[in-house]
């Protein structure tokens, strides 16, 4: 086996035993880690990205917001490329959410590419998943403005990886969002 692939499979151990009690906003409760695999597979299956460190990063992407890992463990374990683009994705906790989703398209142009790759493959995965199921509770407006929302980070990931961009551009065009 590839070394690549074996360091993979040890990232994406490491994910799924952190995300181990998460689970999604649907009705069925779907594993959280079906979030961050699929993620990862958009980059590498629709995105053409072989870069392992991106691909890395897209599995730990929601390990730091979402459970107790914090940045230094990501670096002990996976270095320092990985843990600055988990870093680099991962909202600040301390504030609103009103201000964590302002800061999110804030920051979007001023990403890395690697960063802003990860980015765009979160949000295509995010929206498709609205678009199979609506999270628990959600009304057709919150969607709206999810998607509102998210058309603002998109705009500042641009110029990134035209086939994401244009799945993006597509699902928004389907609601009426101009990108
Ligand atoms: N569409 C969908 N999203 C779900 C589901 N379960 C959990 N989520 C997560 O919810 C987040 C989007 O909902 P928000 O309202 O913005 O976030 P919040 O509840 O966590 O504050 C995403 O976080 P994120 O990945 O960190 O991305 P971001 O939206 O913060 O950029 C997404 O991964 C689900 O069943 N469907
Ligand atoms: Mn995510």
């Amino acid at each position: 086996m590839s070394s690549d692939s074996v360091i993979l499979l040890e990232t994406v151990n490491f994910a799924a035993e952190k995300h181990r009690n998460q689970r999604r906003k649907d009705a069925e409760q779907t594993p959280y880690i079906t979030h961050p695999i699929g993620v990862a597979r958009i980059l590498s299956h629709e995105g053409g990205i072989t870069d392992i460190e991106v691909l890395q990063a897209a599995l730990l992407h929601d390990t730091v917001e979402d459970t107790d890992t914090s940045i230094g463990e990501l670096q002990a374990v996976f270095g320092q490329t990985v843990a600055r683009l988990v870093q680099e994705v991962t909202d600040d906790k301390a504030l609103s959410k009103e201000e964590t989703k302002r800061q999110q398209v804030e920051y979007a142009p001023h990403a890395s590419h690697q960063a802003k790759l990860v980015k765009l493959a979160d949000k295509l995965y995010n929206l498709r998943d609205i678009n199979r199921c609506t999270p628990t509770g959600w009304t057709a407006g919150r969607v709206q403005e999810y998607f509102v929302w998210s058309a603002q980070v998109v705009r500042g990931l641009r110029g990134t990886n035209p086939a994401l961009e244009g799945h993006l551009e597509e699902l928004f065009k389907q609601r009426g969002v101009e990108l």
